[in-house]
């Protein structure tokens, strides 16, 4: 299992804890957090990242900034979740898991303002049980889909497995989604070499899934993005696994930008490709990948990253952090249930039992 927590809550006082994933691979940074500003700001910039961490951090956040006053009445702390909920669901629009967090926060609060004679306190209680609940129910999550994913796998010999940006621990509260398989794996002897597209412009694969990988003694190999396809060409690549950052009814993913790409290429050379995710990263409300709103980030990011300028000032830039894989490219999706195999409405919608 990943030995670094990206998100947690501390009591007593209570803060949202994150490990400022921005520093990364330099420096080890956690941040301690109590503002609503703080925490918005930390998800924006990327500090806490990937779909089910950022959803742990908003329902965390929540708890953590509700925890800060003491209200004159049950409707001025109700106004105040409803205006917490709202501005952490405008920090990123693609990850899913926020919005599907926030919404249990906001059900498990007006449940209990149900309650005859309800205090404040009792309803904080609920919400720090139902983000608790969150955070565990992700790490379950990470370790079941760990388990189906490494049924593709065996110890007879070394697989040569890519994966695009970062869906492991630094994601997640646990194994992470498409890292868990090699985890797990690891854990029991099969052997793995990894291949990690370094995943421009903010270099998710070469800071974040490197670093955790070698951490955890995981054989990890930075790839440009630009060498996947000669990669592929070589033999090199047994099985592609992403993450996801929604998933619509029809299976079209919702992933960093540069995931449709790989399952192209991966497509062309005959390598499956798997997405791993957990359920709460789907999104049935939303029919096709055509529906999913794409997150437009600062131009800056691409010609003047990690203080460098690489692009001439005053040309324009255009910066989508997430494109759509096709369904009819996803080989199957892990999630924590079991592998949905070519993935179509009927079969997403009988596997989530909807
Ligand atoms: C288990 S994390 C899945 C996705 O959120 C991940 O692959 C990804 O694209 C993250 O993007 P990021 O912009 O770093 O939040």
């Amino acid at each position: 299992m990943p030995t670094i927590l990206p998100v947690r809550l501390q009591q007593h006082p209570e803060k949202l804890v994150l490990l400022d994933q921005t520093k990364l691979p330099v420096e080890e940074v956690f941040l301690y957090l109590d503002t609503r500003e703080s925490i918005f700001e930390a998800i924006k910039k990327l500090r806490v990242r990937g779909a089910p961490a950022i959803g742990i951090a908003a329902a965390y956040g929540m708890y953590v900034c509700l925890s800060q006053n003491t209200y004159p009445s049950l409707d001025a702390m109700e106004q105040d979740m409803k205006a917490l909920k709202e501005y952490f669901a405008s920090s990123r629009p693609t990850a899913v898991n926020l919005f599907w967090a926030l919404d249990r926060m906001e059900k498990t609060f007006h449940e209990n303002l149900g309650k005859q004679g309800i205090t404040q306190t009792q309803l904080l209680a609920a919400l720090l049980q139902e983000s608790n609940q969150i955070f565990l129910e992700d790490q379950a999550m990470g370790k079941s889909i760990g388990m189906h994913g490494l049924s593709l796998f065996d110890k007879k010999k070394q697989w040569g497995v890519m994966t695009h940006c970062n869906a492991g621990g630094l994601a997640t509260s646990g194994y992470g989604t498409a890292l868990a398989p090699l985890y797990l794996g690891h854990e029991q002897g099969y052997q793995f070499k990894v291949f990690s597209n370094e995943t421009r412009p903010l270099l998710q694969g070469s800071r974040l899934t490197a670093y955790e990988l070698a951490k955890g003694g995981i054989d990890v190999t930075i790839l440009c993005d630009t060498m996947v396809s000669l990669v592929m060409k070589e033999r090199k690549i047994d099985a592609v696994i992403v993450g996801a950052d929604r998933i619509a009814a029809n299976g079209d993913t919702a992933n960093k930008i540069g995931t449709s790409g790989v399952a192209i290429l991966a497509r062309y050379y005959n390598i499956p490709f798997y997405v791993a995710a957990p359920s709460s990263t789907f999104d049935v409300a939303t029919a096709t990948g055509n529906d999913i709103i794409i997150e437009i980030r600062d131009g800056d990011e691409v010609v003047n990253g990690f203080g460098k300028r690489t692009g001439p000032k005053n040309v324009s830039v255009y910066n989508p952090a997430f494109d759509v894989t096709d369904a009819t490219l996803i080989t199957g999706i892990i999630t924590e249930k079991g592998i949905i195999e070519s993935p179509n409405a009927e079969k997403i919608k009988n596997h989530l039992s909807i």
